[in-house]
């Protein structure tokens, strides 16, 4: 009888401390060859450090890894890459203004030249595996899913045959999540092998052949998915019961916190981002905006925080706010929870502490008669992070070393505790896990009771749909339709959102004759 083939990836006795913590302790993890292998766990539990350590990017302080049998010890991501790693990371790293080959090429222009022999290669990629993109489209015309493939194609033509996936379906919609998961069944037949990490315990159970849970750094469970239920897999995760979801009760009252009229940006080149665009926000209300990624949703927020020139007027309880700066929107009690917590939402270097006060400087705890009172945020930083469950060592350690769903969590939180009349909350629990995410729910609910209105922008569906009270779709700038958020389900509000509900359901109005009209007026090639 012929000897089993070695595993893909088999991590033993992995251990790796940062100041304070222990990020991984004695992980054990074996991976088939052309399987796809789901990594599950809470936030800070240790997946992301796991990963960065068999991509080379941190050295392991214990334990051994060995890919195809043979023991490694890499020292560089260049080296996991040469030993037939890739990394396909959530924030896509492609250059907008180059096309699909340019992109796929840069800087591995060694390989197949940066020619036929290179466009040939993409092509042969693509076919192999089903990853259909042009090599010659330009990349900011693509939509998510498009750009995910190129990032795949990326990694697969500089050699990978084991992909490591972070979070890969937190930005796509529910058929892109399905085209996703074609593809990488595709890649796993093909004899590669999948590793992911993610929070969306039903797509892990759809898709995985294996899961692995992490908590608290060390490996507790190797399950398939056969065998356990996501409600078991959460509470595997967190080592406890989670709490039931709360049903819906409505607080929508009669009241505008917040009220946008005639919202419009245009793009430095001149072209329309956000057209005409009227909402209303009542107190007690959770309007949530469903759209596909690069639709205008990120230039709407900034333009209601003042952050880009708009026409139009925005109004705040009752004041009108257009001319107003940023700081001072703030101030007058518009939370914010941005996109990119990286650029825009946290100081890295700095720590918790300095986070806490990070645009609200001029606001109570943080300042008292024209002068900082560090005492007092770093005091209410504790609380933040007790109250929101932010797994640090302390709150003097700075923002980079806590894990992205515990950075997610202290945001949330920050913005939380200025009481503001109206929380502007782009993607508010991305990348955090389901505890945290019910628990951050939980504090938008109760808030929303006290008379909190919410703009909710979120690529999670089951999010929009649970959390909004009011929903609306946004397409190439324009509120396009309206769904119902005790009705609509996520396929359908996933169809909408693509411009191609042909089929009109009752939860979702309005939306095919807008989006024929919009088709008629763009220009040729312009079409979604
Ligand atoms: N560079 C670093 N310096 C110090 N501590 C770190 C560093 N990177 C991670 N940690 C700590 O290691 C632990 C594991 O973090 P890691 O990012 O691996 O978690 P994760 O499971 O990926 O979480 P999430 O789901 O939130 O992304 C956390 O306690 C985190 O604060």
């Amino acid at each position: 009888m012929a000897a089993e083939p070695p595993a893909a990836v088999e991590l033993s006795g992995i251990t790796k401390r940062f100041p304070g913590v222990v990020a991984n302790s004695d992980i054990h993890i074996t991976v088939g060859r052309g399987t796809i292998h789901a990594i599950v766990g809470e936030n800070g539990a240790g997946k992301s450090t796991l990963m960065k350590i068999l991509y080379g990017m941190y050295r392991p302080d214990e334990g051994e890894i060995r890919i195809n049998g043979s023991a490694v010890r890499f020292t560089s991501p260049q080296q996991a890459i040469g030993a037939g790693i890739g990394m396909v990371h959530q924030h896509f790293m492609l250059a907008d203004n180059l096309t699909v080959q340019e992109n796929v090429v840069l800087g591995a222009e060694k390989l197949y030249g940066i020619g036929g022999k290179a466009t040939a290669k993409i092509r042969e990629i693509s076919r192999q595996y089903g990853l259909e993109v042009d090599p010659e489209a330009l990349v900011e015309e693509l939509g998510v899913g498009d750009r995910q493939r190129v990032e795949i194609i990326k990694v697969l033509y500089r050699g990978a045959k084991i992909l490591i996936l972070d979070e890969p379906t937190a930005v796509l919609v529910p058929q892109e999540v399905d085209e996703l998961f074609g593809n990488l069944r595709q890649l796993t037949a093909e004899g590669l092998t999948i590793i992911f990490i993610s929070h969306k315990l039903h797509e892990v159970l759809s898709v995985a052949d294996a899961i692995t849970v992490i908590r608290r750094g060390t490996t507790v469970a190797s399950v398939l998915p056969a065998d356990v239920t996501a409600r078991e897999l959460a509470t595997l995760m967190v080592g406890s019961e989670l709490p039931s979801p709360e049903t819906r009760e409505s607080t929508v009252t009669t009241t505008p916190a917040l009220t946008v009229r005639g919202l419009t940006v245009l793009s430095a080149a001149g072209r329309t981002l956000i057209d005409g665009v009227d909402l209303t926000i009542h107190k007690g209300e959770v309007l949530g905006i469903a759209g596909v990624e690069g639709n205008g949703q990120a230039e709407l927020v900034e333009a209601i925080m003042g952050m880009r020139p708009a026409a139009g007027t925005v109004e705040l309880a009752g004041d009108e706010i257009t001319a107003w700066s940023t700081r001072k929107r703030r101030e007058a009690g518009l939370g914010y929870v941005p996109e990119d917590r990286h650029r825009h939402g946290l100081l890295l270097e700095a720590p918790l502490w300095e986070n806490r006060m990070l645009g609200h400087q001029t606001e109570s705890p943080n300042s008292g008669r024209g002068l900082l009172t560090t005492g007092a945020a770093r005091k209410d930083t504790e609380r933040i992070v007790e109250q929101y469950d932010v797994r640090t060592p302390g709150i003097e350690v700075a923002a980079h070393a806590l894990s992205g769903g515990n950075q997610q969590k202290l945001i949330v939180g920050r913005e939380m505790s200025h009481a503001p009349k109206v929380l502007i909350a782009a993607h508010p629990t991305r990348g955090v896990d389901v505890g945290a995410q019910a628990a951050i729910w939980d504090h938008i609910r109760q808030a929303r009771h006290d008379g909190l209105g919410v703009l909710l922008i979120s690529a999670d569906l089951d999010e929009l749909i649970g959390l909004s009270d009011t929903l609306r779709v946004i397409y190439r700038g324009k509120l396009v339709a309206d769904a119902d958020p005790a009705t609509v389900t996520p396929e359908q509000l996933g169809l909408a959102m693509t411009g191609a509900a042909e089929q009109p359901s009752p939860a979702v109005e309005r939306i095919s004759a807008a989006v024929e009209e919009l088709k008629k007026e763009a220009p040729k090639g312009e079409q979604a």
